[in-house]
């Protein structure tokens, strides 16, 4: 682990970017004789927005999948925090501070968008089950607690008008929206983000990329995001990992990463 730190200015602010939080070192996943990813390292420091872009099928989607343990790889390890592990699982993951936002939106679309932010809030819920059905004591205060935590997160995401609304009746930016106050819910220390812009206008996007770089700057949460437009990446990310076919081909500033031959190639390889 290195304890390597550097400031950078990003919005116009000072942030500290600090040691490596996690670590993955040569991580191998196969479907069969599909190999989604081959022999990738790379680290996430403290506070950072680390993006990882690529063209389509390149391995993104699984590198996320593999980070909160719903994929395990065949070879590798991933370090957290120090601690080694060679298989990440979904519970521990959570319980590790690690959460995560979905490419399709994973919502209870006919559940209100508080009941949605209210389900991210489940793995720090210490009341039993009997406890909570008959709502008594204990039970109650926590509940009071979580919906004060949940109001605060409404707020911070400029959702109070539609609180009580069905996500499935909400336009597509928002409900994305909604699924990112979820995540915020388990109060995580490293979110992933699956394509948090794709469909979104482009005023969605703005909307949305201001909400990323609030959550890094006030909450601290360090970002691993995936995220095909490049504007966007380029604008808010402070290293970028590349991946093609599975191999990572760069990994550096937005700046090193632009100018690189191999991305270049790889990215106009894709459009042709
Ligand atoms: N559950 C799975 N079963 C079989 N193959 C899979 C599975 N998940 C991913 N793959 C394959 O692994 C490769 C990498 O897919 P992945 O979804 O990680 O790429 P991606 O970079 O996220 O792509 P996109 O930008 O299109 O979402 C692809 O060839 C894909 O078909």
């Amino acid at each position: 682990m290195t304890d390597m730190s550097q400031s950078t200015m990003l919005g116009g602010a000072a942030r500290k970017i600090g040691p490596v939080v996690l670590d993955l070192n040569n991580i191998s996943l196969a479907f069969g004789g599909v190999k989604a990813l081959t022999d990738i390292s790379f680290d996430v420091r403290q506070h950072e927005i680390r993006a990882i872009i690529g063209p389509n099928g390149a391995g993104k989607s699984s590198m996320l999948n593999v980070i909160n343990g719903v994929y395990r790889p065949q070879k590798g390890e991933i370090v957290l925090r120090g601690e080694h592990r060679t298989n990440m699982d979904c519970y521990s993951a959570a319980k590790a501070g690690i959460a995560r936002t979905f490419q399709n939106i994973a919502l209870f679309k006919g559940m209100s968008v508080l009941d949605n932010i209210m389900t991210g809030r489940n793995l720090k819920m210490k009341s039993n089950f009997l406890l909570q059905a008959l709502y008594w004591g204990p039970a109650r205060r926590e509940e009071i607690e979580h919906r004060e935590k949940v109001e605060e997160i409404i707020d911070f995401l400029e959702i109070q008008a539609i609180r009580k609304t069905p996500v499935g009746r909400l336009p597509y930016g928002l409900q994305k929206r909604v699924e990112l106050g979820r995540a915020l819910a388990a109060e995580p220390d490293i979110l992933l983000l699956d394509e948090p812009m794709a469909g979104m206008n482009v005023e969605e996007k703005q909307d949305m990329c201001r909400f990323i770089l609030d959550v890094n700057d006030q909450f601290g949460t360090t970002i691993v995001l995936i995220e095909h437009d490049m504007g966007v990446v380029m604008d808010i990310s402070d290293r970028v990992v590349v991946l093609d076919y599975g191999k990572k081909i760069a990994d550096g500033t937005p700046d090193e990463v632009r100018a690189n031959q191999e991305v270049i190639r790889a990215y106009l390889g894709a459009e042709h």
